[in-house]
């Protein structure tokens, strides 16, 4: 099939390239000149764990091209992906200016039959509102607007999506409903499902699935608050919930608050759908609250165990990516922290195996970036932990020892047995688990 995807980013550039993968030939459209350049040269722009393989595979098989220009993109395309940015507008609802922007471009532009698929996430009713601006200008023949809400997680993004859960496809029309399962009959051959649904129901299920992602985390951070204060365990009552096969043992980690281009944003969004409704939907807005909260979490741990100011001090920080395995910073709690901390005198000292460029564009010469994990620690007050990349999960005590001036950890991932840490001689504090001292 010929497919073109409209934005390259995160999502876009994995769709396309996983359709790619499957036979497809595929079109990448973005407005990012520098970016599409980048492409046309071989290099990948985000940091996205095997995707430089099929990437690599399709260009040169001439299955994956990208351009700047929309009509030749979607020249000859049966089907075309909006995976658009849907960013938080003033409100908090999602700003479609890009969706709609673009459906507005496409309506002057298509000739035969297409289906436009909403990859983007967007509210309930945008392809609707698309669908209405596609036919100011094109014969309702012509087309058809299916929603395809997209579940990939950074980080395994291409996993996710060559092997999906599930696929959601919302869409009335019988001929856009065969076009969409012969595209993603490859992808669901080990029997995991797809299912069709109308349009409102498909836009609805991805808020209800990333709000309800964020609930179970915001919860266990409470959850994680109180075992510290009443002396339990946060990882052993982890294991004794998630083995109860109704919650489930994932996304049960406490930590310092969800963060990323879409557990934020959508969050808010889907509040906002409901005000907008006249419907007050009460859990949203306290997982909101408590994610606020949570990222101030560890800052706050580290300014009371210096007694209220960090003057003079100087703070190690591992990890500033949302999550490890990816470069995005996007609302990652390592800005507020980093944020908190500065303000209360100290000097930071950072280091992330992908994302420090990214958080050199935030924060400049405020904060010093190293290029190897222990050469943040070279005279720091303490270690702050943030992100759980593989390569801070078994480090050298004796070389943390040696390098900083205080043997002193704050770990707001959990990634270290308290028990060890006391027997190693370390002042560890984390989340939802009792501080220790040095034995
Ligand atoms: N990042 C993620 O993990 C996931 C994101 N989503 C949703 O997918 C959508 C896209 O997200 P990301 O890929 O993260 O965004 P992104 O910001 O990484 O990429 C968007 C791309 O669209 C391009 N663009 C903007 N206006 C354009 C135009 N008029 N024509 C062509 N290209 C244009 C931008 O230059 C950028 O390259 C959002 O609605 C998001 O909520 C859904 C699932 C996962
Ligand atoms: O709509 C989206 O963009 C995507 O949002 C999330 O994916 P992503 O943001 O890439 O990352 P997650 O792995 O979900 O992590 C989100 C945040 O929650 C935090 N988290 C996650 C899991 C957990 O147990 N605890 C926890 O604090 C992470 O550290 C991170 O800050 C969803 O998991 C995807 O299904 C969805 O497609």
């Amino acid at each position: 099939m010929n497919i073109a995807v409209i934005g390259t980013g995160y999502v876009g550039l994995v769709t396309g390239t996983c359709f790619a993968e499957t036979g497809n030939h595929v079109t990448c459209v973005d407005i990012d000149e520098n970016k599409v350049n980048r492409l046309q040269n071989g290099e990948i722009p985000i940091y996205e764990p095997g995707l430089d393989t099929l990437f690599d595979r399709n260009t040169r098989q001439g299955r994956l091209t990208f351009t700047t220009n929309l009509a030749e993109g979607i020249k000859g395309a049966e089907i075309i992906f909006l995976a658009l940015p849907t960013p938080p507008g003033e409100d908090g609802s999602a700003d479609l200016s890009y969706v709609l922007g673009v459906a507005g471009d496409l309506s002057k532009i298509i000739t035969e039959y297409t289906v436009i698929v909403d990859k983007s996430t967007v509210p309930v009713g945008t392809a609707e509102k698309v669908h209405a601006l596609l036919a100011e200008n094109l014969s309702e023949s012509l087309f058809d607007v299916v929603s395809n809400p997209e579940f990939l997680r950074e980080g395994v993004a291409v996993e996710d999506f060559m092997k999906p859960d599930r696929v959601v496809i919302g869409t009335e029309s019988a001929r856009a409903r065969e076009v969409m399962g012969r595209l993603y009959e490859p992808f669901v051959r080990q029997g995991n499902p797809i299912y069709y649904m109308d349009e409102r129901s498909a836009e609805m299920t991805k808020y209800a699935a990333n709000s309800y992602l964020a609930t179970r985390i915001s919860f266990m951070n409470e959850i994680a608050n109180l075992c510290e204060r009443v002396g339990a365990n946060v990882d052993m009552v982890r294991l004794g919930m998630g083995s109860d096969t109704r919650i489930g043992k994932r996304f049960l980690f406490p930590g310092v608050g969800y963060g990323g281009s879409c557990f934020p944003k959508d969050v808010q969004a889907l509040a906002k759908t409901a005000t907008e409704y006249g419907y007050d939907f009460n859990i949203l807005n306290a997982v909101m609250g408590v994610n606020t909260k949570q990222k101030q979490i560890l800052s706050q741990k580290i300014i009371a165990h210096f007694g209220g100011s960090l003057n003079g001090k100087t703070i190690a920080i591992w990890g500033l990516a949302f999550k490890p395995n990816t470069d995005d910073i996007r609302e990652a709690p390592a800005l507020t922290i980093i944020e908190e901390l500065l303000e209360a005198g100290a000097d930071i000292k950072a280091f992330d195996p992908e994302a420090m460029d990214n958080v050199k564009a935030v924060f400049g010469s405020r904060i010093q970036f190293v290029e190897e994990q222990y050469e943040a620690l070279i005279g720091a007050d303490a270690l702050a932990v943030i992100t759980e990349w593989p390569v801070f999960r078994s480090p050298s005590y004796k070389v943390l020892k040696e390098l900083l001036s205080q043997p002193v950890i704050f770990d707001g991932r959990n990634i270290y047995d308290p028990k060890t840490m006391a027997a190693e001689g370390f002042y560890y504090d984390s989340i939802g688990r009792n501080t220790v001292q040095a034995n």
